[in-house]
């Protein structure tokens, strides 16, 4: 069906989920969730185009496996459709949750069959429970559960969502605004993924892969004659510093190329530009935290870092384990899973004559395994 646009909505926050990884993130085998059901939805349906709304900073990140149109999500749900209709040119629209990851071909037929017969093509569930409604017990046989997909005419749905009112599926829009709507049977493994525990309820997901990512990351700093030297997140007591927006924490900002390179997101200079102010002078922990933080969001956990530093000066020996001390605590991992190691150039080059330091890191990841 040539005129017809699928959009993902991929923006949620994740609240109820509870848990660091945000489940668009979360992996299906290697993909992240958004990237499993667009390729789903993909294969089964020739759609004219395929949009995906999430928020600026996932998009950033979702640009590295596919092309498809990405837009920027709102505050609601129904916010973020409305962002997507604005790209849609097509008579009609399929509007999906990614939530919602097992889409069978037989159900998606079927609605696309079905897309002449009403203004919104709606998969709904029976009741089975008893169903008490604001204290009194209703007929369970009118009750119905509806999902998504649902499948629209665009114009209609457009016009539904030009209202202040919220509304959490387009078919209650649609009929709000005197549209009509279809319902056809649904599919219990359409099941949304509300809470952790939903996952282990839906069949068609398999666990993430055990691949272990690795990264590597470099840095140097110079030397200043003033200052105060932090190295490894730890006070170095030194009568002189390092040249540097930040705090030059070399150790630090190479750990993080390491952990920025194992999960491909670039590196440090583009999460934190050496000419913007907010990063005058800041604690390269507090870097790190927000390293640490967006990797556990994007689906990744830390197995272990190791960092060599090459110096001349100053002997860092002695602060070793503060260092890892101090690195496992800001990357909530087992000390153990840290390692630094520290060697002179034996008085070679730019370090053995005591202009600077250089830092070699080394990072492995692995997906946040959420099949127990
Ligand atoms: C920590 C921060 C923030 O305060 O500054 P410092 O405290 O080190 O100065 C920066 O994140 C520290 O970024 P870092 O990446 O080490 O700085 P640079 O080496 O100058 O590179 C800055 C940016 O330029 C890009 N770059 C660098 C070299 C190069 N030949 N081509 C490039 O395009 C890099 O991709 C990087 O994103």
């Amino acid at each position: 069906m040539s005129n017809l646009t699928l959009v993902l909505l991929a923006a949620g926050n994740s609240t109820r989920f509870e848990m660091e990884v945000k489940k668009q993130w979360l992996r299906i085998e290697d993909k992240p969730l958004w990237y499993y059901v667009a390729q789903n939805f993909e294969k089964t349906q020739n759609f004219s185009k395929i949009i995906i709304v999430a928020s600026d900073e996932d998009i950033t990140f979702m640009k590295n496996y596919a092309s498809y149109h990405f837009v920027v999500g709102g505050t609601t749900r129904q916010q973020s459709l409305k962002n997507a209709l604005s790209h849609v040119d097509s008579e009609y629209v399929l509007v999906s949750d990614i939530a919602r990851a097992c889409v069978s071909e037989e159900l998606l037929n079927n609605i696309i069959k079905n897309h002449t017969d009403a203004d919104c093509i709606v998969p709904y569930l029976k009741a089975t429970d008893t169903i008490v409604y604001d204290n009194a017990t209703i007929d369970r046989d009118k009750v119905k559960r509806l999902q998504t997909p649902q499948l629209s005419k665009t114009e209609v749905l457009r016009s539904a969502l030009e209202t202040e009112e919220e509304f959490t599926d387009e078919s209650s829009a649609i009929v709000a605004h005197g549209g009509s709507r279809k319902l056809i049977l649904g599919d219990e493994q359409t099941h949304k993924i509300t809470y952790i525990e939903d996952l282990n309820k839906i069949p068609c997901l398999e666990a993430p892969s055990n691949d272990i990512l690795t990264g590597n990351g470099f840095d140097v700093h110079a030397f200043d004659d003033k200052g105060e030297m932090w190295l490894g997140g730890v006070k170095i007591d030194s009568d002189f510093g390092f040249k540097a927006h930040s705090d030059g924490d070399v150790a630090i900002h190479s750990l993080i190329d390491a952990l920025l390179g194992a999960a491909g997101m670039g590196d440090i200079g583009m999460m934190f530009p050496d000419n913007d102010d907010q990063y005058k002078g800041i604690d390269s922990k507090e870097l790190l935290r927000r390293v640490v933080t967006k990797i556990n969001n994007f689906g990744y956990v830390i197995v272990n870092v190791d960092l060599t530093i090459a110096a001349q000066k100053p002997r860092i020996g002695s602060y070793k384990d503060k260092m890892r001390e101090t690195l496992a605590s800001v990357m909530k991992i087992e000390k153990s899973k840290i390692n630094v190691k520290a060697t002179t150039t034996e008085k070679l080059g730019f370090i053995g004559r005591a202009e600077g330091v250089g830092v070699w890191s080394n990072a492995n990841l692995k997906y946040f395994n959420w099949k127990i």
